[in-house]
């Protein structure tokens, strides 16, 4: 793979992608998962595969005429950031985060939809961006667009503030790691965040969040759930294929409904 660190116009570096593949999209959804990127494209109209390079790959598809690319990021923040810094250099805008999750939160299902307003910085990444008194906020338009099309779809979701971790097991609390140990540091956290209300752990909204901000750029994050950690530490396989065609589903309504709502408010 070729590619030019800086150079706006180039392939990019990590993600393999150049302005011209894009035509125009100024929409991407991010799932994490390389292999959920085909399902999601496959959503919108006229979709095609465009590149595979390291944890990102690509593909663009259409929501009407509006372009939409759908680019996986990797597990975790620091994927995540790269892949936000250079699909902002292609002139992307508008950044949805397409996850998995898991809930915390005793009133909230297997399969449920969270759309998070904030996200706890649980991360190493988005420090290196603005420092830790900054808060990693959602867009609000955008991420009215995606309740909006929940609501259109009659999924059953919840808002609130989710917890992006750096690790799987110790940082969401898991003891069913390698080793069992979980460092004092976040021994009693899982039921800390719940008295605080959070929602929810996975391991990308905060970066992308706090990131997108300081570029002055647009995200929100719509994430499924497929562990209930009330219930257990596991994760639950068969729920994930009814997941991955709602936050399908929510995406493409999200940018036909905020594509409108942009053009209007232009003239
Ligand atoms: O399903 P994705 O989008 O990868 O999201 C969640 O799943 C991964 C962990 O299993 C982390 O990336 C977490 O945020
Ligand atoms: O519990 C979970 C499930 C998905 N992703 C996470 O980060 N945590």
């Amino acid at each position: 793979m070729t590619g030019v660190v800086g150079d706006m116009e180039a392939v990019q570096y990590h993600i393999g992608l150049s302005r011209a593949m894009l035509c125009g999209a100024r929409y991407v959804f991010l799932p994490g998962d390389p292999d959920r990127v085909g399902p999601i494209a496959s959503f919108l109209d006229r979709s095609m595969e465009l590149v595979q390079h390291r944890e990102y790959r690509s593909a663009l598809g259409y929501v009407g005429n509006i372009p939409v690319l759908v680019m996986s990021t990797g597990i975790g923040a620091p994927s995540t950031g790269i892949a936000i810094e250079e699909l902002a250099r292609l002139g992307v805008t508008y950044f949805l985060r397409l996850g998995t999750t898991g809930a915390i939160q005793p009133h909230i299902a297997l399969g449920d939809l969270i759309i998070s307003e904030g996200a706890v910085r649980l991360e190493g990444t988005s420090g290196h961006y603005a420092p830790v008194e900054f808060p990693a906020v959602a867009s609000l338009p955008l991420t009215q667009k995606v309740v909006e099309a929940a609501l259109h779809h009659h999924f059953s979701y919840q808002t609130g503030i989710c917890c992006s971790s750096d690790s799987f097991w110790p940082g969401q609390e898991r003891y069913d790691s390698f080793s069992g140990y979980v460092q004092r540091r976040f021994q009693g956290s899982l039921e800390e965040w719940q008295h605080l209300g959070v929602l929810n752990f996975e391991m990308e909204t905060s970066a992308l969040f706090t990131i997108a901000r300081t570029f002055g750029l647009h995200a929100a994050s719509l994430c499924g759930v497929i562990a209930v950690r009330t219930q257990g530490e596991s994760v639950r396989e068969g729920v994930y294929a009814q997941v991955k065609e709602r936050l399908a589903r929510v995406a493409r309504e999200t940018v036909r409904r905020h594509a409108a709502w942009a053009g209007a408010r232009c003239g």
